[in-house]
């Protein structure tokens, strides 16, 4: 994000607060604007980044069988009204051909995935796609937990309320026992 877009950041910024009845220019708001639009260009710092290049590096490891990364907290931003929702990825794969990621570009997909203006949905499906076309493995399961704070604390504001959502490619998709098996252990 250069100069001009944060400066549009800023005038945004202060137009809302004008708008809420604030005054931008009291000394607990004066730096607000600023600190909005560095944050902007940190939350939303996915939009320059290519996640696929977290996997231009692969290894070749005989390992044929599950490979399971859970609890890899994330925090995103709902288009639809610019609030966060956060929670847990859960990712497996089952390589084949011998090509496995390293562990952290798994995380790193997480983060630069989320790290734009997102659906739930969306970024899971991202995630399934993204390793089936850089690994080609046997099969991809992902599993997104996130409390959705544009649920939680404005409109119906139900807190407590979690969505799941699972995206399964490859062998996830056609064989039920391999499937129950990573829910068991995303679930354990
Ligand atoms: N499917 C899906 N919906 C989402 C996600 N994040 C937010 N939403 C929903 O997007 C919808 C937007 O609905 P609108 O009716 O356009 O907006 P709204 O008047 O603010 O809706 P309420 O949230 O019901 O007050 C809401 O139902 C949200 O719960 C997401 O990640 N996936
Ligand atoms: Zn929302």
């Amino acid at each position: 994000m250069d100069e001009v877009s944060l400066k549009k950041i800023e005038q945004g910024v202060r137009m809302i607060l004008e708008a809420i009845g604030e005054n931008p220019e009291r000394e607990g708001l004066v730096d607000t604007p600023e600190r909005v639009a560095k944050m902007y260009k940190e939350i939303f710092s996915g939009l320059e980044q290519d996640p696929s290049e977290f996997f231009d590096t692969i290894y070749s490891e005989d390992h044929e069988e599950l490979v399971l990364v859970k609890d890899i907290s994330f925090y995103s931003m709902c288009e639809h009204h610019l609030i966060p929702f956060f929670g847990k990825a859960h990712i497996a794969y089952i390589p084949q051909e011998g090509k496995v990621a390293g562990l952290s570009k798994l995380a790193r997909a997480v983060e630069s995935i989320a790290s734009r203006p997102q659906l739930q949905e969306r970024m899971t499906a991202a995630l399934a796609d993204l390793l089936m076309n850089k690994l080609n493995p046997l099969g991809v399961f992902i599993m997104l937990e996130a409390e959705q704070l544009c649920m939680t604390m404005r409109g119906i504001k139900k807190p407590g309320t979690k969505t799941i959502t699972t995206g399964a490619r490859g062998i996830f998709k056609t064989n039920d026992s391999i499937r129950s098996e990573v829910l068991l252990l995303m679930k354990n």
